[in-house]
């Protein structure tokens, strides 16, 4: 591992970029916040001068390429992931890219060739930081065990108290749904081959023409199954359960079990406002995990070929939301675009 602090640049200082920055700067070992960037100069400029010693950069792809910078979290909007992780790959830095990985599957299946093609080697992390959460990885790591006998179904609820008037129905696919299709895949140890979307008649809490709730079914390459409800205006606070059903038993993430409190004629516990609450500590592994990964000159998490499966099952997903008809997930053949300029 190298000596020196992993020096990062951070690119999209907006809700999650500001949150990694606290982040970076106050609960992660062996790295340090160097530098910005963000088309909002002065959101940019009132994030850089909470903190001592970091610059702010115009350009988010000169911080990409400037040599003061070693690796780069990407927390801009999905629509200009592809430039920006490319960029990565082109200068060689280490990137932890949020989710999603692009907007479409031919973008996402770009930045996996770019990956392998031009770096020749790992060069990027996928933030799907449910994969760090402790709850979840203890389900991952039973189910993998055999003790419970081999995964057969999954049920997932997906709600949010409340997102903002332009978040779209096709945004409750990939944006809020594309984690469960990474979960999914990642519990199955599979691909998911067919979807289904489905919307009930929309909640009034909802913006005109907003299909929401939403419910999806996955079925996987080997024959599992999954559910999906994805909830974006419930009203109630940030909600998100995972049932994984297996041969001798099943088990649950996400019942909230934490204190249990009796006060004022009430009882209870409390549910969070929104992901940075309820996944806080799964952010810090996650951000932990790629520094360290970093530092040693290595990739760990969700990979980018993870990053395209969960485009090209959103992109099928967008299909069948238009139709309510099951869709089969196109899928490049992984061997053969890992083998890539190999062969
Ligand atoms: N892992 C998770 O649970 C979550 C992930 N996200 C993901 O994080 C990313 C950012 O989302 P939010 O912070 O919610 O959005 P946001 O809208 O709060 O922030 C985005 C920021 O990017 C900036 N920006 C716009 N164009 C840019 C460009 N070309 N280059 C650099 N910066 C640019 C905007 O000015 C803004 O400051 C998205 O990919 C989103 O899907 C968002 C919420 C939760
Ligand atoms: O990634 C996220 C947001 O972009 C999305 O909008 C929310 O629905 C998710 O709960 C959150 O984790």
């Amino acid at each position: 591992m190298s000596a020196s602090p992993l020096r990062v640049g951070i690119i999209g200082v907006g809700m999650m970029g500001a949150d990694h920055a606290d982040r970076i700067v106050h609960r992660i070992a062996g790295a340090e916040l160097v530098a910005i960037s963000d088309p909002d100069s002065e959101r940019a400029g009132d994030l850089a001068a909470r903190y001592d010693g970091v610059r702010t950069v115009g350009d988010p792809l000169q911080l990409i390429a400037g040599s003061g910078v070693d690796a780069v979290l990407i927390a801009s909007p999905g629509s200009v992931h592809e430039e920006q992780v490319l960029a990565c790959v082109e200068h060689g830095k280490y990137a932890l890219c949020e989710k999603p990985l692009t907007m479409d599957s031919e973008s996402s299946l770009r930045v996996v060739e770019a990956e392998r093609n031009k770096a020749g080697r790992p060069l990027v992390q996928v933030g799907f930081m449910r994969r760090f959460d402790p709850e979840y990885a203890r389900m991952k790591r039973l189910l993998d065990s055999g003790d419970l006998g081999r995964i057969l179904l999954v049920h997932n609820t997906h709600r949010n108290k409340t997102l903002p008037k332009w978040f779209r129905s096709e945004m409750i696919v990939s944006d809020s749904l594309v984690h469960e299709v990474d979960v999914c895949r990642w519990l199955f140890d599979d691909e998911i081959a067919t979807i289904t979307v489905l919307a009930p008649k929309p909640t009034s809490r909802a913006a005109e023409g907003m299909l929401d709730p939403q419910v999806a079914i996955f079925q996987m390459a080997g024959g599992g199954m999954a559910t999906t409800e994805v909830f974006v205006n419930s009203q109630i606070g940030y909600e998100v359960r995972c049932e994984a059903v297996a041969e001798l038993g099943n088990v649950t993430v996400g019942l909230g079990q934490d204190v249990f409190v009796r006060s004022d004629n009430h009882y209870g516990g409390h549910i969070p406002d929104d992901f940075r609450d309820r996944f806080a500590r799964a952010y810090d592994l996650e951000v932990q995990a790629w520094v360290d990964a970093s530092r040693r000159g290595e990739v760990v998490g969700p990979t980018t070929w993870d990053g395209y499966a969960a485009t090209a099952v959103c992109t099928a997903a967008l299909q069948s939301l238009a139709t309510g008809r099951p869709v089969r997930v196109d899928l490049a053949d992984r061997a053969e675009v890992l083998r890539g300029a190999a062969t």
